[in-house]
């Protein structure tokens, strides 16, 4: 197993950072970057590994972000296990990790000038957790900066498809604000039973993780539709999660898988292009997301 080089502060990131580039002896060596929040599992490993067959350097970021966070209950309760984490990242191949302290990455408090996330950033995820995509920007905006690598080097960073807004809004924001990195979405880890890998799911007791599963299939259902080329009914799907006791829906809607416009999805509409189903929904106290691409 690999062991990572631990960096707690930009300088010592950067400087490690350098010294592993230039240490492969090329022109232009590859870094990856693997921004997380840590409560690492088998999610975050596909992106560690994906990082890790693509570069010669792979960084990987545990900070659980204050500024993206509305509800002070979930900020305080989210998962912290860094032992456990480093050692994931280990067998996963990342070389270095990084993991500041909030007054590292927000010496004098919360920044007064942070990323705008704009329209795209108060729907969906947004209209729940307001001001949730400014804090996700801003701090991947910082995370990019701290590993810029010093160097010529290709910069490549890795986001969860699981977060599919999320990655939609990082897209924008690298274009919109030139910032000289490609960004890689990776596909989503299920669990057996299809739930999505999250952090969160270990506050799910065995009957709510079983009511959760209500999530992954009615998507599945909207994914056979789509690939039988029949009408997507989105009414029928939202059906099936609203009528699991246990369960409830914020919101479950197809859209454009770039944009995130709304799309048509009666019971008289197919497909005329990809994609993308998005639902969130509460079990219990514990919210969570999912999504699926849709093709004909
Ligand atoms: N099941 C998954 N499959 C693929 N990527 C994932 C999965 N879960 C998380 N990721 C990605 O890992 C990165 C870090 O996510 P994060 O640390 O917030 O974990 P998380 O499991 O999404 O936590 P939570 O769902 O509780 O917010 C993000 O890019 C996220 O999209
Ligand atoms: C991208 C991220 C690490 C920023 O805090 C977080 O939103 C996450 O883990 O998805
Ligand atoms: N994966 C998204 C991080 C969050 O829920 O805040």
């Amino acid at each position: 197993m690999n062991h990572p080089r631990l960096a707690t502060t930009p300088a010592e990131l950067s400087k490690a950072i350098t010294e592993l580039l230039e240490a492969t002896g090329k022109d232009r060596p590859a870094l990856g970057l693997v921004p997380t929040m840590g409560a690492l599992h088998q999610g975050h490993a596909a992106l560690a590994q994906a990082a890790r067959a693509d570069n010669d350097v792979v960084v990987a970021s545990i900070f659980v972000n204050p500024l993206q966070f509305d509800d002070p209950d979930d900020l305080a309760r989210y998962p912290r296990t860094l032992e456990a984490d480093l050692a994931l990242l280990g067998e996963a191949g990342v070389d270095i990790v990084f993991a500041p302290a909030e007054e590292t990455m927000y010496p004098g408090g919360a920044p007064l000038v942070r990323v705008s996330s704009g329209d795209l950033g108060n729907r969906f995820e947004g209209a729940f957790r307001p001001g949730h995509f400014d804090g996700v920007l801003t701090v991947v905006a910082k995370l990019l900066h701290c590993a810029q690598p010093a160097v010529p080097a290709e910069y490549r960073a890795y986001f969860g498809q699981k977060d599919a807004q999320q990655v939609a809004l990082i897209r924008r924001m690298v274009a919109d604000l030139n910032f000289p990195v490609q960004v890689f979405p990776v596909p989503i880890v299920r669990a057996e039973d299809g739930l999505a890998e999250s952090s969160r799911n270990v506050f799910l007791g065995p009957e709510q993780r079983k009511d959760a599963l209500v999530l992954s299939q009615a998507l599945f259902q909207l994914q056979e539709r789509a690939a039988a080329g029949r009408p997507l009914d989105l009414p029928a799907a939202v059906e099936l999660i609203t009528s699991r006791g246990g369960v409830e829906l914020d919101y479950f809607e197809v859209v454009d898988p770039l944009t995130l416009a709304a799309l048509p999805a009666g019971p008289s509409d197919t497909l005329s292009g990809p994609a993308l189903a998005l639902v969130a929904a509460r079990v219990g106290s514990i919210r969570l997301i999912d999504n699926a691409e849709l093709s004909g």
